[in-house]
């Protein structure tokens, strides 16, 4: 069944699970959204199910919530878990300060909260989510649907203020409708190029009314594992400094793949 992932596909689940290794019984851990992260819920929920990992699980979207049960994983609201141990989520892009842009899926907002809420936040990608500067991906930010047009045209206002390149902004569809987040909000896509000062821009967004959040996720992410399509994997600790290099092989497994066409 492995023989037919792509190789992106691969890398992303090399990526996974090599992340499921941090994940020891007892933790409260947050559950990302996306699919490199669903790979990530799979090896989890394999191993609740084979090994009995005891974990408590609170995912960041309704679709990872559902992943989440039907592979067998105890799930908790984060007003349950109060704290969590460790959150493993994808992102979109990384720096080398393992700076994040995320919401490719809409879920930037509870993935924040949930991130935010840890110990410790892991990010699992494959390499060709690599950038040296932040902003080829568009950039989410939700905003709430009252007025969603005037929070569009202050948002447009601020990049020009700030002299940021690009500055395209656009409403995120889902068919002939917005897109409608878990919060009932929707997501506008800012189309940047390159972003420069992130830190400074999450700041500033987040001071527009209407915005919800930002998906720049800046001083979160602690370690980032990157995976390669030929099972390689590079697990890189910005607090400790290291790179460790690894290999995995494609696990066959029916009931890892057993729900992919
Ligand atoms: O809203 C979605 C999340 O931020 C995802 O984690 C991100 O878009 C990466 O998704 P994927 O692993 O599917 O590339």
């Amino acid at each position: 069944m492995t023989g037919d992932l792509s190789p992106i596909d691969k890398a992303k689940f090399v990526a996974a699970k090599r992340a499921v290794d941090f994940v020891e019984d007892g933790m409260r851990v947050g559950l990302g959204t996306g699919s490199t992260a669903a790979w990530m819920v799979r090896c989890l929920g394999e191993m609740v199910r084979e090994d009995g990992l005891k974990i408590r699980g609170v995912p960041t979207s309704t679709r990872t919530a559902a992943l989440a049960r039907e592979v067998g994983i105890e799930v908790i609201s984060l007003d349950e878990a109060r704290w969590l141990d460790l959150t493993i989520d994808g992102a979109d892009e990384f720096d080398a300060d393992l700076n994040l842009i995320k919401g490719g899926g809409g879920a930037l907002l509870q993935e924040k909260i949930v991130a935010t809420a840890s110990d410790q936040m892991i990010v699992i990608a494959d390499v060709g989510k690599e950038v040296e500067s932040l902003g080829a991906f568009p950039l989410p930010i939700e905003v709430i649907p009252f007025g969603w047009q005037t929070s569009k045209a202050l948002v447009e206002d601020m990049l020009i203020s700030m002299d940021v390149l690009g500055r395209s902004v656009t409403l995120r569809m889902n068919g002939d409708s917005p897109f409608v987040t878990d919060e009932g909000n929707h997501i506008l896509d800012l189309h940047l190029n390159r972003i420069g000062n992130a830190r400074q821009l999450a700041m500033v967004l987040n001071q527009v009314p209407g915005v919800v959040e930002n998906g720049l996720f800046i001083d979160i992410c602690d370690i980032v594992i990157v995976g390669y399509g030929d099972g390689r994997v590079e697990t890189r600790d910005i607090n400790e400094g290291t790179v460790e290099t690894d290999r995995l092989d494609f696990i066959e497994s029916e009931n890892l793949f057993a729900d992919l066409d």
